[in-house]
């Protein structure tokens, strides 16, 4: 159903019905709420989008201008947009498949704002679905890619609700008025720590499917000489082709192994935030947006590299990879720019960095913080082996992170207010949280390889998997391992001559390996990635189909060509 809709004839979109209206009620509503709306929503009986980034403010939350204010003598409240710049701007549906949105707006009861809050609207009357009285709906324009999704804009005229559509799980407003306390702020926030977790898992989904259409690509392409005599070879033995290929091929199943991580997460600290326990959720909050940040960024420019690799059929629409570029493109902005996101996590690390300082025993993801000796004990180290890698990552990303930290002290100590320090570290910051979440990828993957239950054999291809993507890794990033002598020149060395050895292991497995993924060719759309390989055949047959194909001679010819070539020829 929801996938007919989302195809149905583009311009309307029902994805963040899925992903974040519908679990915005499941997380945020009371029980009584969601005995209202949650199997309307499951059933598709309204169809919801989830309205909080304005024209004028995405990232800054609480600089949203939509207000809600609450009018005790009716027990409504009035959601209305201020300015034009307070405009709903961006939230997927909006522009003309919802009926209802969740509106995040600034609350304000007996003349005191309480911070952005979510309520439900219904936008659309449920008969004719015509925009209900007050709401002023549209569809925001074309985009880079995406665009059978109908991005939309909303804005409200003093648009009546009754007080029941505050979503109040977690904080509440009474009939007379009083508002009443969220155990945190920020569990306000709790759908999008969610899907920035499940953004994981679609990124390791589109690099999977990148990876998957460049390497069955590789094998079927055949290209130049290697000797010169011999038949054109499959592109796929080329080193350069395996270097290009095999990393996006293990960050893709280390981006698997993370989400699974990142879900599993998710699930016991939401449970423990259920009984009152909120101790999780700083972690959860930094583990999410840090690796969505990575995961996302690391997936647009892999797809972008499998893209160049398929060489002009790569350029073609055929190919599958402008589309998921365009995509994952899109996760690197929505559900929290990556930049932001990163300092989010970059927030986290400091001030974890400042309590191990003080002596406190970290835990979690960061463990490794006050476990990993300042001081590098240099020596020959066994590149190949895992246990070392991960070291590695840990003393890079805990060096990194104490010489930001350190570096914002120094700025402090030098009479800077602490958010001018902050400012002016915040390149450093944000390379030290990218340490960070490389460091968790790595070790992750390596755990997962080594604990997953699997063949021995299949064990094996995985653990020169992540031997490969560690490897890649440390000789991308050299630098920053040879700064304070942890990794020696001839380490350095060691892993990059492991890695040559590594995509050559690699490469009788890779075609199986990306086998694995099990996309089938519906969800590829990739005429150079079809499972059968027969791809000449069908990129004629797909060119054929071009709107352009219908008529031998174009109308522009007529319209435009020939009295061009005409008045030029008489020019002769
Ligand atoms: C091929 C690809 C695959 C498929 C893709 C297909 C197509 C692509 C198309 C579309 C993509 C698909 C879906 C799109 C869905 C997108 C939906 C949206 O975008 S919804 C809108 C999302 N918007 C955001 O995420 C906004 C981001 N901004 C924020 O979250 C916040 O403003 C902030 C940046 C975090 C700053 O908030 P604030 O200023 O209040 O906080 P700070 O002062 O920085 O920190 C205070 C304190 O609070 C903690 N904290 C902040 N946020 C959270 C949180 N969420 N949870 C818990 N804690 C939080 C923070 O850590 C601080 O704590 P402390 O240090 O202890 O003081
Ligand atoms: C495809 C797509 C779908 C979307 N779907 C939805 C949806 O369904 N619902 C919804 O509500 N929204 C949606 N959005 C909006 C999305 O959430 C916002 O675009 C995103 O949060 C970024 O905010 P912004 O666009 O205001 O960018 P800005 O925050 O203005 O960012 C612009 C630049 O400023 C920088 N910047 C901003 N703040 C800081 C800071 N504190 N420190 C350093 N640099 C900073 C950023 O890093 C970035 O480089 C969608 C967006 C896209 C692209």
């Amino acid at each position: 159903m929801a996938a007919a809709l989302q195809t149905l004839g583009g311009g309307i979109g029902i994805t963040l019905h899925w992903i974040a209206f519908t679990p915005t009620i499941e997380q945020q509503a009371t029980e009584e709420q969601k005995k209202k709306w949650l199997k309307l929503a499951q059933d598709v009986a309204i169809v919801g989008a989830y309205a909080q980034t304005e024209m004028g403010h995405g990232t800054f939350v609480r600089g949203l201008e939509t207000t809600a204010t609450y009018d005790p003598s009716t027990q409504e409240f009035v959601i209305n947009s201020p300015t034009l710049t307070s405009t709903k701007w961006w939230p997927g549906g909006l522009g003309k498949t919802a009926n209802h949105a969740t509106v995040m707006a600034q609350l304000y009861t007996r003349g005191k704002c309480y911070g952005p809050h979510n309520f439900m609207v219904q936008i659309r009357s449920l008969e004719n679905h015509q925009p209900c009285p007050g709401v002023t709906l549209g569809d925001i324009g074309p985009k880079m890619e995406s665009n059978g999704n109908d991005n939309g804009f909303a804005r409200f005229d003093h648009v009546r609700i009754p007080r029941e559509n505050m979503l109040m799980k977690f904080a509440r407003v009474e009939a007379d008025g009083t508002y009443v306390q969220p155990p945190s702020s920020k569990l306000a926030y709790s759908n999008m720590v969610y899907l920035r977790g499940t953004f994981v898992m679609s990124a390791a989904q589109a690099l999977a499917s990148a990876t998957t259409i460049a390497v069955r690509y590789s094998c079927v392409r055949r290209q130049s000489e290697m000797k010169p005599g011999e038949p054109e070879p499959q592109i796929l033995e080329y080193q350069t082709q395996q270097y290009k290929l095999f990393p996006q091929l293990a960050a893709a199943y280390a981006f698997w192994f993370a989400s699974w991580f990142m879900t599993q997460q998710h699930g016991s600290i939401t449970g423990s935030m259920e009984k009152g326990d909120m101790s999780g959720l700083a972690e959860l909050h930094a583990l999410s947006a840090g690796l969505k940040s990575y995961t996302t960024a690391v997936t647009a420019r892999g797809i972008d590299v499998c893209r160049m690799a398929c060489g002009g059929h790569g350029y073609s629409h055929a190919s599958g990879l402008p589309a998921l570029f365009g995509g994952a493109a899109a996760l690197c902005t929505a559900e929290g720019e990556n930049t932001v996101m990163m300092l989010q996590t970059a927030r986290y690390l400091v001030k974890c960095f400042a309590q191990s300082q003080a002596g406190k025993r970290l835990t979690g993801t960061v463990a490794y913080l006050s476990a990993v000796q300042p001081s590098p004990v240099a020596g020959n180290r066994n590149m190949s082996d895992l246990g070392t890698l991960v070291a590695a990552f840990q003393h890079r990303a805990a060096r990194m992170v104490r010489h930001a930290a350190m570096q914002m002290q120094g700025e402090m100590q030098k009479g800077k207010a602490r958010e001018d320090a902050w400012n002016s570290c915040s390149v450093l910051l944000i390379k030290a949280a990218e340490a960070h979440v490389h460091s968790f990828v790595v070790r992750n993957f390596a755990e997962t390889v080594q604990t997953v239950e699997v063949d021995e054999s299949v064990r094996a291809v995985l653990t020169s998997l992540c031997q490969l993507y560690s490897l890649y890794g440390i000789t991308e990033h050299a630098g920053d391992f040879l700064k304070d002598g942890y990794l020696t020149g001839r380490d350095i060395d060691a892993a990059s001559s492991h890695l040559s050895a590594m995509l050559a292991r690699v490469r009788p497995d890779a075609v199986a390996l990306v086998d694995a993924f099990d996309l089938h060719d519906k969800i590829l759309r990739s005429v150079l990635g079809r499972y059968d390989g027969r791809v000449y055949e069908h990129l004629y047959e797909w060119a054929k189909k071009s709107p352009l194909n219908k008529s031998e001679v174009h109308e522009s010819y007529y319209k435009y060509l020939q009295p061009f070539l005409k008045s030029n020829r008489a020019k002769l």
